[in-house]
């Protein structure tokens, strides 16, 4: 069954049980889900399997960032999974982008989609100068980006701030998929560069990452369906 939604829901759970028993009120052809550091790493690949069994698309989340044989084999070690995308940090630099396209290019039969971050959402301008990156986020994403394209990647993680301008830079089937997502009356959290649903499909982001507004919402799966009404 395809999924039907740009919506992406991040199981940000300490345990299996928490996130399977969100994702047993959620409907696979409604949203994807996404594993991240915290779950994966309590739980392991077993819960990548479980939630494949309730007919999920997995986007696994672990952000690699590494030497270039090091990265490459984690995102190999991704696919086997089946997961339907993993991500890698686009300041790994282009031989460690190189190296994690080419390690799914030599995959027969199915391979995931092959994402890179490019500025966290986290993060606004001062943060950047903090660590040496003394530009708007804005001209960073559009710069890892480019790298990004460059390097054979199916697409970044990015604001949906950035989308706009990314469309008209990139190619029409290059993917941008946009964490800091908060309908208007949802707090921030530590999210910085955040933006509507509405607005991110509309500055032409492909997906939406959406956590906390869904997941700590009393009933999750009606906040995750009030967020698809207003994408009309
Ligand atoms: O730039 C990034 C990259 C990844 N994320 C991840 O997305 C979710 C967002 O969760 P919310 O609760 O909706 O803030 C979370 O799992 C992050 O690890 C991101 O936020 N920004």
């Amino acid at each position: 069954m395809t999924c039907t939604t740009p919506v992406i829901v991040a199981l940000d759970y300490p345990d299996a049980a928490a996130a399977l028993a969100l994702a047993a009120q959620l409907d696979p052809q409604r949203c994807r889900l996404k594993v991240g550091k915290e779950l994966f790493t309590a739980s392991g690949p077993q819960v990548v399997d479980q939630l494949h069994k309730l007919g999920f698309d997995v986007f696994l989340d672990l952000k690699f960032h590494d030497i270039p044989n090091t990265a490459a084999a984690a995102v190999r070690a991704a696919a086997e999974l089946g997961v339907w995308m993993v991500n890698v940090h686009a300041s790994g630099g282009r031989r460690m982008l190189d190296a994690c396209r080419e390690v799914l290019d030599q995959r027969t039969g199915e391979r995931p989609l092959l994402t890179a971050v490019t500025v966290l959402t986290s993060l606004e301008q001062e943060d950047l100068l903090e660590v040496g990156v003394d530009i708007e986020p804005m001209v960073q994403v559009q710069r890892l980006a480019r790298l990004t394209q460059d390097c054979g990647l199916d697409g970044v993680v990015c604001s949906a701030r950035e989308a706009k301008a990314l469309r008209g830079a990139l190619n029409d089937d290059f993917l941008l998929v946009t964490p800091g997502i908060r309908p208007a009356d949802a707090s921030a959290d530590d999210q910085k560069r955040v933006v509507s649903p509405a607005q991110a499909l509309e500055n032409g982001s492909n997906y939406l990452v959406i956590g906390r507004p869904i997941t700590r919402a009393e009933l999750p799966a009606v906040a995750l369906d009030s967020i698809l009404a207003t994408l009309g």
